[in-house]
């Protein structure tokens, strides 16, 4: 069979064995699509079925997650974990609270995780979770009994040496903190069953900040292999959670002018640069919408509706909210407002037509599972610090965080030049991070 049947075929199984799982069929497709050429170099891994194997998950685990609410009602959730594959490492990846989780959407995400993980060179294997939990406007008291339930389940398939998970959307320290609480109180205290956790109890320093400083030095390579910089550049961020606020501050930092941050009802433009200060304390402590930004600092501008169709002239696109959030026609759009480089925070947030705006457009394109991977690569040096029981000063995890940006954005240039697309890096971290799993799997026999 030819590379090219290979990789069709198990497309065409996946999508009639889950005709129903959009998002993830997104993920596996828009990967295989670009691995192609691997099997033509490695037909052992073809005679293996070593794709057909790792577009299934090996374990998936949903259950019920009841809570009561301040009222005393009882509500129930729907709770997922992917142990996506464990070819390199434990299972590892975030926890994602929001209404729209299925499993689709943690499949998607479980997917992608395992090559990003395999990218940051470090022993973790591929996993995601979550609940169609809605933690906005929740009371602390009612986010605390959700993650106790919620955590009464998950403990029995989690442990420092299988499964670690740690944040994502509407999963911060607050919900971390009360995760660990109830595990420790059914299993006790092993500080590596989680990562993302609170300085005082096992955190790293530098995790909070690691994905989105992590976007921004992956950039920075992405951009200085072609003879760009990052000083003095406009960049649009979506998204005012933890990755955009932690890109902004290191763009900032860096000499990029940030125009932009949003939420899921509107964005803020604030041409003298984001106030990263005031966006902190209206998100973060406040738990406040976006609007209220441009309520407080003077001259930002408050608009309904999603960044991507705002008319502004900018360099770099940051997209850090949610999958998806960029289309073939906001795309299409970037080149004409100047756009250079677009480089992923959140997870797929690129559909397919959109990444083929780019390429048509000549515009870099840095993908999630490579300019995001900075997160997950701490929570894994977060890891290693728990089982040595140590904890690293921020300056050497921020140094090691800003040299595996460093390799993965090589990493990746160097697999697609190997491999015939000398400047797709898309491609080439498909394929880097792919090759490690692939050779994992295949040492390891079926
Ligand atoms: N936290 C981490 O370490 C990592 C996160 N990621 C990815 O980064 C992205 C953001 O995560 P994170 O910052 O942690 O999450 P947060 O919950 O901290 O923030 C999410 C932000 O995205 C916005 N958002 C969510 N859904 C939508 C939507 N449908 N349309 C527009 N905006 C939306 C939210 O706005 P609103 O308040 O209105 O919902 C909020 O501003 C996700 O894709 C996540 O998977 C990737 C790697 C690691
Ligand atoms: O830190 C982690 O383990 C998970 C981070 C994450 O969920 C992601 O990379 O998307």
């Amino acid at each position: 069979m030819s590379a090219a049947s290979y990789v069709q075929s198990v497309l065409a199984t996946l999508k009639q064995r889950d005709p129903n799982q959009p998002e993830f069929f997104e993920a596996a497709s828009t990967l295989l699509n670009t691995i192609t050429p691997v099997f033509e170099k490695h037909p052992e891994y073809v005679k293996a079925n070593i794709l057909g194997r790792l577009v299934e998950p090996e374990r998936v685990i949903q259950f019920a997650v009841p809570w009561q609410d301040d009222q005393g009602n009882i509500q129930i959730n729907r709770g997922f974990r992917v142990q996506f594959n464990s070819a390199i490492g434990p299972y590892k990846g975030g926890l994602r609270l929001h209404p729209s989780v299925n499993l689709s959407i943690v499949k998607f995400l479980g997917f992608e995780q395992i090559f990003k993980n395999s990218l940051t060179t470090l022993p973790i294997g591929g996993a995601k979770g979550g609940a169609d939990f809605n933690p906005k406007g929740k009371s602390d008291a009612e986010v605390m009994r959700f993650c106790q339930s919620f955590m009464t389940e998950l403990s029995k398939y989690i442990g420092p040496d299988l499964d670690v998970p740690a944040g994502d959307i509407g999963v911060g320290a607050r919900e971390i903190g009360y995760l660990y609480g109830q595990y420790k109180r059914l299993k006790g205290a092993q500080r590596g069953v989680l990562t993302g956790k609170g300085l005082s109890y096992g955190g790293s320093l530098a995790r909070t900040e690691a994905t989105g400083y992590g976007l921004i030095y992956y950039t920075d390579e992405l951009l200085k292999a072609n003879e760009e910089t990052l000083a003095g550049k406009r960049a649009v961020i979506s998204g005012a959670g933890n990755v955009a606020i932690h890109a902004a501050e290191k763009a900032e930092a860096l000499g990029v002018k940030v125009l932009t941050v949003s939420d899921s009802n509107g964005y803020v433009v604030d041409e003298n640069g984001v106030d990263v200060a005031a966006v902190k304390q209206i998100k973060e402590v406040e738990r406040g919408r976006i609007k209220t930004y441009a309520e407080r600092v003077a001259g930002a501008k408050y608009h309904k509706g999603s960044v991507w169709d705002a008319d502004l002239k900018f360099d770099l696109a940051l997209p850090c909210a949610t999958q998806n959030e960029i289309d073939g026609e906001q795309a299409a759009r970037l080149k004409a407002a100047g756009v250079i480089a677009v480089a992923e925070g959140a997870n797929m947030p690129s559909d397919p037509d959109a990444i083929a705006a780019y390429a048509d457009a000549g515009i870099l394109y840095g993908p999630a599972k490579a300019a995001n991977a900075g997160g997950v690569a701490v929570s894994a040096l977060e890891m290693g610090q728990n089982s040595r029981r140590e904890s690293d000063s921020f300056k050497k995890v921020d140094s090691q965080l800003h040299e595996i940006m460093q390799h993965i954005f090589k990493a990746s240039a160097d697999a697609a030049d190997e491999y015939g697309v000398t400047g797709n890096y898309e491609a080439g971290a498909n394929i880097a991070g792919f090759l490690k799993v692939a050779d994992a799997m295949y040492a390891q026999g079926m």
